[in-house]
């Protein structure tokens, strides 16, 4: 089966070399899926073309060694040229995650083809209206958030005053109500958001510093996926 029929966004680890302290992506991306991360997202705004296609290549191959093609996804944040690149070199990448002002997510179903996952970063104002009446035609699901100011993503949730608009628990409930799409949530996540994220009905959160900052990451993975499935 396609993995954009099967797709499971609850545990959602996004990660590039700049996030990691020094240590390798592929390492801390190994641990997380071994503590039962669901969804993988290569992302990183310092790292060349072919840093990131071997990057893609290490994840595939760790997800495949753990068994878990079929049920853990693998995309690539922004870069389009990428996965295009990583596909013609036999990598098993599941499609892309876009935002606002990245590549039209039409574009990239037209060169991904139909059972790519294309996933789409929520637009921070006027949140909810957005995704009720936005084109879903050629995407998957919603990424939104803050939740809290993050400084592995500063920009995120700036508004054009230039103050960051985090989202409520109760606005991501209503988004969970009125979204024809699941979605997941990030910035600024912690195991103690978890509890209250879940209660939203939301399909999962995002994490980047919680993993890859943290001293053991497969520790922190752990303890995330736990309370997830047991909220
Ligand atoms: C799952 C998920 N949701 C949101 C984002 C943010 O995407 P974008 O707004 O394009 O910002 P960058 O990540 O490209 O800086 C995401 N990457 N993943
Ligand atoms: C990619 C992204 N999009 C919105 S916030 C964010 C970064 C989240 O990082 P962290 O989990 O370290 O706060
Ligand atoms: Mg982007």
């Amino acid at each position: 089966m396609s993995m954009r029929k099967n797709f499971d966004l609850s545990a959602y680890l996004v990660i590039g070399p700049e996030n990691t302290n020094g240590r390798p992506a592929a390492r801390i991306i190994a641990e997380a899926v071994r503590a039962g991360f669901t969804f993988v997202q290569i992302r990183s705004k310092t790292a060349e073309a072919r840093e990131l296609i071997d990057l893609t290549r290490a994840a595939a191959e760790i997800i495949a060694a753990q068994e878990k093609s079929e049920r853990v996804a693998l995309v690539v944040n922004d870069r389009l040229d990428v996965v295009l690149a990583a596909r013609d070199a036999g990598v098993k990448v599941g499609g892309i995650h876009v935002g606002q002002s990245d590549i039209p997510p039409e574009i990239c179903r037209k060169y991904l083809g139909a059972d790519a996952i294309v996933g789409l970063s929520a637009r921070t104002s006027a949140l909810i209206d957005y995704v009720r009446t936005c084109d879903t035609s050629c995407v998957d699901y919603f990424g939104a958030g803050p939740l809290h100011p993050t400084a592995t993503k500063p920009d995120a949730g700036r508004d054009a005053a230039g103050h960051v608009v985090t989202r409520t628990i109760e606005e991501l409930a209503e988004l969970h109500r009125v979204s024809p799409l699941p979605v997941v949530v990030g910035g600024g996540v912690k195991a103690a958001d978890l509890p209250a994220l879940r209660a939203t009905g939301v399909e999962g959160f995002f994490v980047v510093s919680t993993i890859a900052g943290a001293a053991h990451p497969f520790a922190a993975a752990e303890e995330l996926v736990h309370i997830w499935r047991s909220a």
